[in-house]
């Protein structure tokens, strides 16, 4: 039985659950629930702190996690990514109050809040600037305010929380991060159960990101049509009962469909459709 981590708690749990639902794998009913066994899928899945999971996959009890590219860094475990899945998107920053510091070089000697103390401390130590960095499990934007630190290192998404508190970033981003699929580092990569589970999850992100689209149109301006819509493999191009008019059937990355509805009018394409993809293996 293939046993996985998942996160229990915060912004990654909601999302993987619906990715591994949508992917047909039984969930837990509730949230309490820590351990459950989908036996038609032969899984096992365990709710873990997201933090934690790089650690018990690291350990190899557990064969692979989801978590975020951020915490599996944090914790240094011996994991690694094998499948990004594009949700829970962030970039880990530092930050201060307007005139503190133009960048980490003007960091020094200053102190640093954060709940992410490996990546801080990385980096800091990449870029030879001696600061003091200082733990808090969250909330962190508030140390500021209440002098515990000059500077936080956060994950920000919109932006909010920052400017709530009156902050602004400093310097590039520290790393890009999103949820992930982790293994333990150089585990073997054909066991035929990862494979299948990282080929649904692969499905999954198809079947989100793209749309079938059908549309008739004249043999003649068929080269053209295709060009727009080239789908993943080539399209399938019927005859249809009119003479001088095929019927073309092709995948289109959902975001781009409707321009390419446009462009295959303006071209004389008609009866254009579009239809959600609900599951796929490429
Ligand atoms: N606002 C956010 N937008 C996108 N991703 C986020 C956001 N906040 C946290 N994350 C991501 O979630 C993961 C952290 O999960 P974790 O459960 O530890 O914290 P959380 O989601 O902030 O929950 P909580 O603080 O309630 O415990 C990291 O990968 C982080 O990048
Ligand atoms: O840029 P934003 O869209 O504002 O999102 C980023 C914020 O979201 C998370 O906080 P969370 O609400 O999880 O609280 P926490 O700080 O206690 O973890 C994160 O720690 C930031 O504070
Ligand atoms: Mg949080």
């Amino acid at each position: 039985m293939l046993r996985i981590a998942v996160p229990n708690k915060g912004s990654l749990s909601g999302p993987a659950s619906a990715m591994l639902h949508e992917a047909g794998y039984q969930q837990r009913k509730e949230s309490k629930e820590l351990v459950m066994v989908d036996p038609e899928n032969e899984v096992e899945f365990f709710y873990l702190r997201p933090r934690d999971i790089a650690i018990y996959v690291s350990s190899g009890k557990l064969d692979i996690g989801i978590t975020g590219r951020d915490l599996l860094l944090d914790s240094g475990a011996n994991a690694e990514e094998i499948l990004q899945l594009g949700f829970a998107r962030s970039t880990f920053r530092y930050a201060t109050k307007p005139g503190t510091a133009s960048g980490p070089a003007g960091f020094g000697g200053m102190t640093i809040a954060t709940s992410y103390e490996g990546i801080v401390a990385k980096h800091l130590a990449d870029q030879g600037i001696d600061a003091s960095v200082v733990h808090l499990d969250g909330a962190v934007e508030t140390a500021i305010e209440l002098g515990v630190a000059q500077i936080i290192a956060d994950v920000v998404e919109t932006g909010t929380s920052l400017r709530n508190a009156g902050l602004e970033v400093v310097g590039e981003p520290i790393l890009k991060s999103e949820a992930v699929v982790i293994r333990r580092t150089g585990a073997p990569t054909d066991d035929p159960k990862v494979q299948q589970f990282l080929r649904r999850l692969q499905g999954v992100l198809v079947a989100r990101s793209y749309v079938m689209m059908d549309y008739d149109c004249r043999a003649e301006h068929l080269e053209q049509a295709v060009a727009l819509t080239p789908g993943l493999e080539s399209p399938t191009v019927s005859p249809l009962h009119n003479e001088g008019w095929v019927a073309v059937r092709a995948m289109v990355p959902a975001r781009e469909a409707q321009r390419i509805m446009d462009d295959l009018y303006a071209l004389g394409a008609r009866a254009i459709l579009t239809t959600e993809i609900h599951a796929c293996r490429l």
